[in-house]
C-alpha cells in the first residue's frame, strides 16, 4: 500500500501489507466489539435522518407561513423541530459514548500488543533501533490508528447526511438540486487545495519541533559539559534561532488553517445568492414553494461542512492506515534468534563450546569465522583484545541476544539451539559494564531476579560481596534509594550492587563485562573480593579490563579480529612474549601497583 511514510525513514523490520491483510488485520481487533459497533451504526443512520428531518420541518413552517395556516400548525411545527432536536442529541450521545469506548478499547490493545511485541523483542532490535521510535510506535502511531476509526465513523454518519439531504432536495425539484450538487466540486475542489496546503505546513511545523526537541535533548544531555566550560550563552544562541524558526512555521500554520474557513464560507455564501435569486424568482412564478426554497438555502449549509471533511478525511484516513501498518510491523517483526526446541535448560553445569561458529551483525561481514573454543564447565576466563576484536560479540553469542549464521554452539554439550530461552537465560547471569539499576532501593535491585528472596537471604547476598562493608557506607543501608537509573550511587557501589544481584540469581554461567572507569583503590579491592565470591563455582567468562581481573583467571584468551590469537595464563603468555604481551603493554601495564610512567613494558618477540 502506497501509504505516506512522510519524513519517516524505514526501519528494518518495516513492511508493506497489502489492502487486504491490512483490513483484515483491522477488523480482527474491531470483531470483539461487533455489537457496540451495531448499536453506533444505527445511530449514524437514525441521528443523520434526524438532522435531515429539522431543515424539512423547517420549510413545512415556512410553506405555512406563506398559506397563512402558521397559527394552527406553528406550535406542532416547533414541537416537532425540538423533539428531533432532543432526539438527535440523544442519538448522537449514545453514538459518540460507544464510539469512544470502541476506539478506546481497541487501542488499549494493539497497545498492549505492540508492547508484548517490544518485549519479547531479541536484544539485536534494540541495538538497532533508536528507542525513542520504538515509543513512538506503541504510543502515537496507536493514536493515529485509533483517529482511523473514529473518522471512519464520522465519515459514514456525514456521506447518510448528505444523502438524505440530497434525496430530499431532488424530491422538492430536480432543477435547483442540481444547482445546488455544483457547489459540490467548488467545495470538494477547495478542501483538496487547503489538504495539500495543510500538509505541506503542518509537515513544515513538525520538521521544526523535532529541531526544538533534538536540541533541547542534546542540550539537557551535555548540561554538565556545558556548565563545566561556562557555555550556557552558546547553548542559548543555538537554540534561539531554531525556536524562532519553529516559531515563524507554526504562525504560518496557523495563518493557512484559519484561512480556509472563511473562503468556504465566501463560497456557500455566493452559492446562497444564486439560489437566493433563482429559488426567489421559481417562488414567485409559482413553480416552486416558499418552504422548498428555504429547504434549498439550508441544503447549502447542510452540504459544505460534510463534504470538506469528506475531502480533508482521506489524508488523515492514510496517515492512521499508514500508522497501523508501523504497529503491525512492530508486532509481526520476525525474531532473530530462533529456537529449534523448547527443552528446559534445568540447572547447568557451565560447559560452553563453539564448534565452527560463523556470525556477522551482517551475515555479508562476519565477525567470527569458523570459530572454534570450548570452556570447561567452572573454568574461569579472561577475554582481552584490542577494540572491536569480538569479545562482546562472544558473550552476545552465549546469552543467545544475536543468531550465528553457521557452525554450533553447545551448552553442556546441548545444542543452545534446543533450549528453552527463558529457563537457559535464568542460568546465564550477565553484568554488562555500567550495571543498570531500576528506581527503587538498594534492596529491591539486589532482590531482582528473584522477588521472593527474603530479607535475610538479600542481606546474605549483600555481605558476602566484598565483606559487606559497603553496605555501611550507604546512608540509608539496603533500603537506600538509588534515584533513576542508580544515579545515587557511586560506580563502584553499582558494581557491588549488581553482583550481589548475581548472588541471588545463582546463575551456572556469568558473563561479566568489567568496568572501564576505574573506582577507588578500597572500592577495587571490594569488587575484586566480590568477584572472588560470586564466580566460584561457575563458569565465566570476563571482557576483561583490570590487571587484577587477568592475573588470577583460569586462562586468558587473546582475540583479533574474531580469532584466538593466543592463550593461557598470565605468567606463560607474558613469559612467551607474543601478542598478549602487546595487550598487556597496551591496557595493563599502568595499572601494576609498581607502575610507573614509561616503564614496565613486557618485551615482544618480533616472531
Ligand atoms: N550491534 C552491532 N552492529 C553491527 N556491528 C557491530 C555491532 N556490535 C559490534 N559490531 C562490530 O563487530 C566487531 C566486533 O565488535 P565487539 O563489540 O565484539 O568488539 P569488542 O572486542 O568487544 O570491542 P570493545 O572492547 O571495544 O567492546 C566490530 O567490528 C564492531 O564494529
Amino acid at each position: 500500500m502506497g501509504f505516506l511514510m512522510d519524513g519517516l525513514d524505514a526501519e528494518d523490520y518495516d513492511r508493506t501489507y497489502n489492502d487486504r491483510d491490512l483490513l483484515r488485520r483491522i477488523m480482527s481487533y474491531f470483531r470483539p466489539k461487533l455489537g457496540a459497533m451495531v448499536l453506533v451504526a444505527s445511530m449514524i443512520v437514525l441521528g443523520s435522518a434526524a438532522q435531515a428531518v429539522i431543515p424539512t420541518l423547517g420549510s413545512l413552517a415556512v410553506d405555512a407561513i406563506a398559506d397563512g395556516t402558521i397559527g394552527e400548525v406553528g406550535w406542532l411545527l416547533a414541537a416537532g423541530i425540538l423533539a428531533t432536536g432532543v432526539l438527535s442529541w440523544g442519538l448522537n450521545y449514545v453514538r459518540q459514548k460507544n464510539s469512544a469506548k470502541v476506539t478506546g478499547d481497541v487501542v488499549l490493545r494493539l497497545r498492549e500488543d505492540a508492547f508484548d511485541a517490544v518485549l519479547a523483542r531479541d536484544l539485536s532490535f534494540y541495538d538497532e533501533t533508536p528507542s525513542g521510535r520504538i515509543v513512538s510506535r506503541v504510543t502515537s502511531d496507536t493514536d493515529d490508528f485509533a483517529t482511523v476509526s473514529t473518522l471512519t465513523m464520522d465519515l459514514i454518519s456525514q456521506v447518510l447526511m448528505v444523502g438524505f439531504v440530497t434525496a430530499l432536495l431532488f424530491a422538492r425539484s430536480v432543477e435547483l438540486a442540481l444547482l445546488t450538487l455544483l457547489v459540490v466540486p467548488v467545495v470538494v475542489g477547495l478542501a483538496l487545495l487547503f489538504r495539500r496546503l495543510a500538509r505541506l505546513s503542518t509537515r513544515r511545523a513538525q520538521r521544526s519541533l523535532s529541531r526544538v526537541n533534538a536540541n533541547l535533548q542534546e542540550t539537557m544531555g551535555g548540561i554538565a559539559v556545558a556548565k563545566n566550560f561556562r557555555q550556557e550563552q552558546q547553548v542559548y544562541d543555538e537554540f534561539r534561532p531554531i525556536n524562532q524558526q519553529s516559531y515563524q512555521v507554526t504562525l504560518r500554520q496557523g495563518f493557512v488553517f484559519s484561512a480556509i474557513f472563511p473562503v468556504l464560507f465566501l463560497v456557500a455564501g455566493l452559492a446562497t445568492v444564486v439560489l437566493v435569486q433563482l429559488g426567489g424568482a421559481h417562488v414567485v412564478a409559482g413553480g416552486l414553494s416558499a418552504g422548498d426554497w428555504y429547504l434549498f438555502l439550508q441544503g447549502v449549509s447542510l452540504f459544505w461542512f460534510p463534504l470538506t471533511s469528506i475531502a480533508a478525511f482521506w489524508s488523515q484516513f492514510q496517515q492512521g492506515l499508514s500508522a497501523s501498518e508501523r504497529v503491525f510491523a512492530l508486532i509481526d517483526a520476525p525474531p532473530r534468534v530462533v529456537q529449534s526446541d523448547a527443552q528446559p535448560a534445568g540447572r547447568l553445569a557451565g560447559r560452553i563450546e563453539f564448534q565452527g561458529v560463523t556470525f556477522g551483525y551482517d551475515p555479508a561481514q562476519p565477525v567470527l569465522r569458523s570459530f572454534d573454543l570450548v570452556i570447561e564447565a567452572g573454568e574461569s576466563v579472561a577475554l582481552v583484545g584490542h577494540t572491536g576484536a569480538g569479545k562482546s560479540t562472544l558473550s552476545k553469542l552465549i546469552t543467545r541476544f544475536y543468531e550465528f549464521q553457521d557452525g554450533r554452539l553447545l551448552i553442556d554439550g546441548r545444542d543452545i539451539r534446543t533450549l528453552e530461552l527463558g529457563s537457559y537465560r535464568r542460568q546465564i547471569g550477565a553484568v554488562p559494564q555500567a550495571p543498570f539499576l531500576f528506581s527503587g532501593t538498594v534492596a529491591d535491585n539486589i532482590r531482582y531476579p528473584r522477588p521472593d528472596a527474603t530479607d535475610e537471604e538479600v542481606l546474605a547476598a549483600a555481605s558476602a560481596v566484598g565483606g559487606g562493608d559497603w553496605i555501611d557506607a550507604l546512608p540509608g543501608g539496603l533500603e537506600t534509594d538509588v534515584g533513576e537509573h542508580g544515579r545515587a550511587l557511586s560506580m563502584g557501589q553499582r558494581q557491588l550492587v549488581a553482583l550481589a544481584r548475581l548472588l541471588i540469581q545463582d546463575p551456572a554461567i556469568v558473563v561479566l563485562d568489567e568496568a572501564t572507569a576505574s573506582v577507588d583503590p578500597l572500592t577495587e579491592a571490594q569488587i575484586q573480593e566480590g568477584l572472588d565470591v560470586v564466580l566460584a563455582g561457575r563458569t565465566s567468562i570476563v571482557i576483561a579490563h583490570r590487571l587484577s581481573t587477568i592475573e588470577h583467571v583460569d586462562r586468558i584468551i587473546v582475540l583479533d579480529h574474531g580469532q584466538i590469537v593466543e592463550e593461557g595464563d598470565h605468567a606463560t603468555l607474558l613469559a612467551k612474549g607474543g601478542r598478549y604481551c602487546q595487550v598487556y603493554n597496551t591496557y595493563f601495564r599502568h595499572q601494576s601497583p609498581n607502575y610507573r610512567a614509561g616503564a614496565g613494558f613486557v618485551p615482544v618477540s618480533s616472531g
